[in-house]
Parts: structure tokens; sequence; C-alpha cells
């Protein structure tokens, strides 16, 4: 299947034109009709249409502005610039900022007053969320206490992890068999089986987990899969002469790491996996934390996978659910805008530094991450005296 060689233009901003019958994806999964759309717009960069040399190809595109402003530098690091009037403006501006995004921790009897009398649902990311940011992304471990409360809140909540990583990466990282896991940006989904999943999801096996018990496979994104790890291997072709790149395969999308690239080599990153996707319309790129992420261009995303296992799980469409979930990423806006939709639930934002945000409120890091968790374990367990 070779869904390339038709497509002669590079230019993702118009509509890939995607044989369905070939890809065999459902319509509904389909890009909409403005590819744009598809996802948020700060997210979704286009590789332009016109080659104007080499560095403008990127530079024109706003990939180097993006990868230049993802992960921005923790409020600490201004301060050790050991100017009292710079540390003074960051913590205005970040207090400022939590007004808007009130502290999680702070709010923490807003939020359960709200959630009386309601199931909580809890949707977890993983890097930067459960475990922090760390130069090797093969090192992201969560650590035992963050282990130790996740698995106490899965006995009080139905509650799943999704993440831009592959599944079993990610599964391998938590290790916990009570969660659900949803990997690839929710691309690769297993979860409860339903039998009442609408007739949409026709990407929906049923399958067995590692423990032998019954759970449905979602992976909408299936016939992508050749392409991805055709694409996968360019990439590691096409970087590996670039020092501190990791190209890391998360199954149904490919993230290329650049956070141990010398900043003035970050150009020769962006060109090098401009230059690869150019050939491929029906993948597009994301902005994660000094990751370039490609991905194929389907109408789903982390939103997405949240109403999906609200659904599986028997929860959507009910007036006595409030979802919770918890991320630090662009990736995540998707899924907060979808838990906070008609103040239905709650998004919270990870984050030490001013960011604009779907989210309702926020917490700095994953520790407090880990004291928001074990709150709301403590909570209910009282709540159930
Ligand atoms: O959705 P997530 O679970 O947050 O995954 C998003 C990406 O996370 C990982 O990269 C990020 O964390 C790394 C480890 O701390 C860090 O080195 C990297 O700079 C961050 O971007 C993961 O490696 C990616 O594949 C995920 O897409």
């Amino acid at each position: 299947m070779d869904l390339k060689s038709s497509h002669t233009s590079p230019v993702l901003t118009d509509p890939p034109p995607m044989n369905k019958a070939i890809l065999g994806v459902h319509s509904s999964l389909l890009p909409y009709s403005s590819p744009r759309a598809a996802f948020s717009p700060c997210l979704l960069l286009t590789i332009p249409r016109k080659k104007t040399g080499i560095l403008d190809d990127v530079r024109s595109s706003g990939w180097l502005d993006a990868m230049k402003s993802s992960s921005p530098p923790p409020m600490k690091i201004t301060k050790a610039v050991n100017n009292e009037y710079a540390s003074y403006d960051a913590d205005v501006v970040y207090n400022a900022w939590k007004v808007k995004y009130p502290s999680a921790i702070a709010s923490f009897e807003e939020i359960t007053n709200h959630a009386k009398g309601k199931r909580i649902a809890l949707f977890l990311d993983y890097d930067g969320t459960l475990s922090p940011i760390v130069d090797n992304p093969d090192c992201a471990f969560m650590s035992d206490a963050m282990r130790a409360v996740v698995k106490m809140v899965a006995k009080y909540f139905p509650t799943a992890i999704i993440s831009g990583r592959s599944r079993d990466k990610v599964y391998e990282f938590v290790g916990l068999t009570e969660l659900y896991y949803a990997g690839s940006h929710g691309m690769d989904i297993m979860g409860p089986v339903r039998q009442s999943i609408s007739d949409d999801h026709t990407n929906c096996v049923r399958s067995v987990d590692e423990q032998g018990k019954e759970v449905n496979l979602f992976q909408p994104a299936g016939e992508f899969l050749p392409m991805i790890n055709e694409v996968l291997r360019s990439l590691v072709e096409r970087t590996k002469d670039i020092i501190g790149v990791n190209v890391e395969n998360n199954k149904f999308c490919v993230s290329v790491h650049y956070r141990n690239v010398d900043e003035k080599h970050w150009t020769t990153v962006a060109q090098r996996v401009h230059d690869v996707l150019k050939d491929y319309p029906c993948l597009q790129l994301t902005h994660g934390r000094k990751v370039l992420e490609v991905r194929p261009m389907i109408n789903w995303d982390k939103g997405k996978a949240v109403t999906f296992l609200l659904e599986s799980l028997g929860l959507s469409n009910c007036d006595d659910v409030l979802p919770i979930y918890v991320g630090d990423d662009q990736t995540d806006e998707d899924a907060f805008k979808v838990v906070t939709e008609g103040h239905r639930g709650y998004g919270i934002l990870v984050s030490s530094v001013p960011k604009k945000s779907n989210a309702v409120y926020s917490v700095k890091d994953p520790s407090e991450v880990m004291e928001f968790l074990k709150s709301l374990v403590t909570w209910k367990k009282s709540s159930a005296l």
C-alpha cells in the first residue's frame, strides 16, 4: 500500500487527498475539511507550499519559533540570574496567572463540593505529570511513591493514563494493572469491554490483556502503521549525524527529541524532519516539550480518547459524572477542552510557568499532582464513612 506516491504536493494546508477506501479509516476519523481545524491551531504547523530555500522553510512555517518556545525554563532558572527585580517580576506574573488558573490543591474544597454525589473519572497524562521531565526519555521513571498513590486512586475512581508514548512503553513505566491505558496520543486504547460503544468505532476489536481479561482495543490509525514505521526509519537515518537527537518509536506516532541538541543545530533538526515529512501529506507535525511529534492526520486526539473511554466505562451522558484530566503538555489541551465542556469536569494543568490553557486549575509539578491525588483518596475514604 503506497500512501504517498500519488501525492506530489508536500503541502499540508490543503485537505490531504487520502483515499478512504485504501486507508480503511472510518470517515468520522478523517480530517476535517480544513486540516487546520483538526488540531489546536497552535499545534498544527503546516509545511509551506513554496520552497523558499532550506532554512526559510522551517522559519516561515513557524517551526523554529515553536521549538524555541516549547518547554520554557522554570521560574527557578529566571531567579538564578540573581537579579532581584527579574525574580520579583516573574513571581508577580506567575501569581497573576494563578488568579486565572488557581491551584487545585488550594481549591480542593471547591472541587470536592462540586464532586459531591458524583462519580469522578480520572484521566492522567504521563510525562511531566506523573514523572518529572528528564533529559533521557528512556529514564522518565515514575517514583514508587507516585505509583502507590496512582494505584490507590485507581481503587476508588476509574482511572486511565493517556500518553503520547506507545501504550506498551507507558505500561512498562507505570506497571499497574488497575488502570486503563491509551498510548500514541490516544490512538491506541485498551479499555473496558462495553457493548454499547457507538457504531462509529469500527476500529474497535475485542482482545485480552496481559492478565487474560477481556478488553476492547481501539486503534483508529491502524492503517498508518507501515507508513509510520517507514517514516521512523527515515527520521533515524536523516538525523543520525546530529548529536543529541533521539528519535522515539511511539507506535502510531514518532517523537524527534531535540532537548539534548545544541540550540544552534535546532534549525537542522527542523529542516531534516521537514524534508522527510514533505513526502507524507497524510502525516502531521505537532510540538511537545522539546520534541517534534509526527502523527497520522486523522480526527483523533487525547480529547477524543477521553470521550471514548467515558463511553467505554458507561460514564458518558451522565449528569453525575465528573471527569478530571491532569496534564502538562499542548496535546493535553484537547482533553482539557472535553472535560470542561459545559462545566462538566475539571482540567488541571501541570505547569510552573504561566501558560494559556483550557484547564481550570493548575498544579506546579508532579509532586503537587501526587498531593492532589492523595487528597482525592483521603476525601473519598472519609466521605464513604
Ligand atoms: O503525553 P505524554 O505522556 O506527556 O508524552 C509526551 C511526550 O513525552 C515524552 O517526552 C517528554 O518527556 C521526556 C522525559 O521526561 C523528555 O526528555 C522530553 O523532552 C519531553 O518531550 C516522550 O518521550 C515523548 O515520546 C512523548 O510524546
